[in-house]
């Protein structure tokens, strides 16, 4: 649905040359929402400008919905729905009046069929007399989204679609995006600055910091090549009388042993009875770890895997904290 190569984009000021974009490429599947995450000023507006024609690229180009970039702009707008960061509706103009304009921009056959469809998907039903401004924060971005389905495209541009929102509103956005891919078969390229938006939306993520991509992937796969899992055992100890803690050592001796013999571990630390591991695929290591440990003669009383965050992905690339940089 997109293959951008080289794409690239300088600005000129007055205080000199400022590269937002450096030579990006990158392609994205049919079917797929992909999130192009990253902190403040990295470069994901001015990437979304340039594949939605708004803003010619310096160098480079892409195709986009079947159409180049440079040579078919026009066709790629007819193929391309964008909700723009703060949204488009008007303030003072009533839903359906402003549903009725957009889909008449766009030529849409029988358009109230359309808009009461789009009205039923995104909960908007009862609120098309009510001018924009007068809408909930959630609202109002569930308008941004039918306009810009109004005329069905089957790739949608989302910038920032639940900036300020809050977490329910958020969550809510999700499902209704998950839905146009689902129902409607949309390919979904959107920005965000929220890790937790890419993790739980995303089927794949690009990561642009500095006007570059810095890694690609899908969630799991961007955090397993950062940094396995860490799995954290608590042994259960057996009771070895006045030896107070002779177990403990003798259990924490054997598990190391036999945690040691094992590929998926990459580091374990021994802490008093707990033993803190650094493991491969952490999911498919657990049961490997308990089979050997247990063949070892040391029991297990409590187990937990925590899985790395894009934030800890982000840090390991960058040397910088999203959370951080994004502030
Ligand atoms: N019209 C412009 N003129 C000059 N510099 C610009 C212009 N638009 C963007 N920039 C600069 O290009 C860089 C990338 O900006 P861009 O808006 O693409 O980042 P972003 O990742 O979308 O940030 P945000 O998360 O804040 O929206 C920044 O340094 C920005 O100041």
């Amino acid at each position: 649905m997109i293959k951008a190569s080289g794409l690239a984009r300088t600005f000129t000021t007055k205080r000199g040359t400022v590269e937002a974009v450096r030579g990006v490429d990158f392609h994205v599947a049919r079917g797929e929402i992909v999130g192009f995450l990253g902190p403040n000023g990295a470069g994901k507006t001015t990437t979304l400008r340039m594949l939605t024609t708004l803003l010619a690229p310096t160098a480079g180009t892409a195709v986009v919905a079947g159409h180049d970039l440079r040579t078919d702009p026009a066709g790629v707008r007819r193929r391309i729905g964008y909700v723009a960061q703060g949204g488009g509706a008007a303030p003072g103009v009533p839903v359906g009046e402003e549903l009725g304009l957009q889909a008449r921009l766009y030529g849409v056959p029988r358009p109230t069929e359309r808009i009461a469809e789009l009205c039923a998907q995104l909960e908007l039903d009862g609120l098309l007399d009510r001018p924009a401004q007068a809408l909930s924060g959630g609202q109002r971005r569930r308008l941004d989204l039918a306009l810009g389905l109004v005329h069905r495209p089957p790739l949608m541009f989302l910038d920032e679609p639940t900036a300020g929102l809050d977490p329910h509103s958020r969550g809510n956005l999700w499902h209704h995006i998950r839905r146009m891919r689902e129902e409607d078969g949309a390919t979904v390229f959107l920005t965000t600055h929220y890790l937790e938006e890419a993790d739980a939306l995303c089927d794949r993520i690009l990561i642009i910091d500095h006007g570059r991509i810095v890694a690609e992937g899908t969630p799991d796969e961007l955090k397993r090549r950062v940094s396995g899992d860490v799995v954290t055992l608590d042994l259960a100890v057996p009771d070895h009388g006045d030896r107070a803690d002779a177990g403990d050592v003798e259990a924490t001796a054997r598990a190391r042993a036999a945690l040691a013999e094992l590929p998926q571990v990459r580091e374990a630390v021994v802490t008093g009875t707990s033993v803190r591991l650094t493991v491969d695929q952490g999911d498919r290591a657990l049961a490997q770890l308990v089979r050997s440990l247990d063949a070892a003669g040391v029991e297990v009383a409590a187990l937990r895997m925590a899985r790395p965050t894009l934030d800890d992905v982000f840090l390991t690339l960058t040397g910088r904290s999203l959370r951080e940089a994004a502030a």
